[in-house]
């Protein structure tokens, strides 16, 4: 989780490499209607996030009943967002990607080809509820090398233990 820009595409895909799990980026959830938003400089709403966030949840309902495992890049940026891919779900674990606005708005001017328009990062941070301790969020700073916040996530996932 974290705003546009953060990192969420390119750590999660970096992540899912090197654990062997499958990766899966939550825009491809997204209605064509919300993508023609984005595009457009409109924030999506509540109501434009709600069944997208259903469509992820149940994605990772599919993942879980497959005994499969997957790495989901997904904004989740309220509280509430959360509850519905996180809600009841022992095996979901959050990865909150932190950064300054500073830092994430020069690397979205750099990113080419892609739907976000750079002008949204305002809403973004205005929307972000960073995750409590009793999310009991995976926290890494973005100012380091991908690979680098790979390791991070990886050692705080602890997979090795049962
Ligand atoms: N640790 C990093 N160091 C340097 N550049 C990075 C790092 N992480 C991501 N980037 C670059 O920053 C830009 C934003 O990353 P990315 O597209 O993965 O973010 P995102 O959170 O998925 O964005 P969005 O939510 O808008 O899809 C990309 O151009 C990416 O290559
Ligand atoms: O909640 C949101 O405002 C949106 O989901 C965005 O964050 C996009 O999905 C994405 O991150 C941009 O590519």
């Amino acid at each position: 989780m974290g705003v546009s820009g953060s990192g969420k595409s390119t750590i999660a895909d970096h992540l899912a490499i090197r654990i062997g799990w499958r990766y899966e980026d939550g825009d491809s959830f997204h209605p064509a209607s919300n993508v023609s938003k984005m595009h457009a400089g409109q924030p999506l709403t509540d109501e434009d996030r709600w069944p997208w966030l259903r469509a992820i949840a149940a994605e990772i309902d599919r993942t879980c009943k497959a005994s499969e495992r997957a790495v989901i890049a997904c904004s989740a940026l309220k509280r509430s967002y959360r509850d519905i891919l996180v809600h009841g779900r022992r095996d979901v674990r959050i990865v909150f990607l932190d950064g300054t606005r500073e830092l994430i708005a020069s690397r979205l001017i750099a990113r080419k080809n892609h739907f976000m328009p750079p002008e949204l990062l305002a809403s973004q941070f205005r929307t972000l509820e960073p995750p409590t301790a009793d999310e009991r969020p995976i926290v890494v700073t973005i100012d380091r090398t991908v690979d680098i916040i790979v390791e991070d996530i990886v050692s705080q996932l602890n997979l090795e233990r049962p």
